[in-house]
């Protein structure tokens, strides 16, 4: 798996407004969509593109457009629906896939209510959004599920992880190929819930939670 780490003064910036658990909700979606864009920048390198003909007013050229099949975007619910505004933006054509997942804070175990996707990815370029990246169990569920449904070429852009996270998504994805992580921040450690620290708390409950 490849891993990067982005390095960016205004990257920072946003994270660290992003943390302070007095920052409201509104400005909370605002920053982790800023944030998205600056990820997808990165993430999207290694996107398909074909040629085409185009004509513009002064002369026929050959141009760059996206391949298809078209990519497909899954944000993992709830917190990575925070993240799909600013994704699509990026990439108004992509296709968008739901997986809704969650850990059960006493076990960790991940329990997947929801899904929403092509039967079929045989082929697809396939960005996987969650904006925290704890224990790495999530992401290593969604990562084999997309697989057993044929993807070939897995993007997986988080906004903050844990070196235990990364870590155990190293060797739960060893030996697949095509697989890539990008990352806004990394942290410190988890804590003894599997919070990460700093972190920035719930990322759920920052998003839409209910005002205090
Ligand atoms: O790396 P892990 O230890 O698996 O933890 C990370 C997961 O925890 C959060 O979701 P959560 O389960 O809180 O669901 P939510 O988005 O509905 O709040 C986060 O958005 C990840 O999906
Ligand atoms: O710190 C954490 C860990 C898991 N999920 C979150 O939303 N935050
Ligand atoms: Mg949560």
């Amino acid at each position: 798996m490849q891993i990067t780490i982005l390095n960016h003064p205004l990257v920072d910036h946003k994270i660290s407004v992003l943390r302070d658990k007095n920052t409201p909700s509104p400005i909370f979606r605002q920053l982790v969509e800023e944030l998205v864009a600056l990820l997808a920048y990165e993430a999207t390198r290694g996107i398909r593109t074909e040629e085409r003909e185009i004509e513009t007013p002064v002369a026929k050229t050959v141009g760059r457009m996206l391949a298809s099949p078209r990519p497909l975007v899954v944000p993992i619910l709830r917190a990575g629906l925070g993240m799909l505004e600013g994704m699509t933006k990026l990439l108004p054509t992509a296709e968008v896939g739901f997986l809704g997942m969650a850990r059960n804070e006493e076990t960790l175990d991940i329990v997947t209510y929801a899904e929403r996707l092509p039967e079929d990815l045989t082929g697809r370029q396939v960005y996987v959004l969650d904006p925290m990246l704890a224990t790495g169990g999530t992401l290593i569920e969604t990562i084999k599920f997309l697989r057993e449904r044929g993807a070939d070429h897995i993007t997986c852009l988080c906004i903050i992880g844990a070196p235990e996270g990364i870590e155990a998504l190293q060797q739960g994805v060893a030996g697949m190929e095509n697989v890539n992580l990008f990352l806004a921040t990394q942290d410190e450690r988890l804590n003894e819930k599997a919070y990460i620290v700093p972190g920035l708390g719930d990322a759920g409950d920052r998003l839409y939670g209910l005002a205090e």
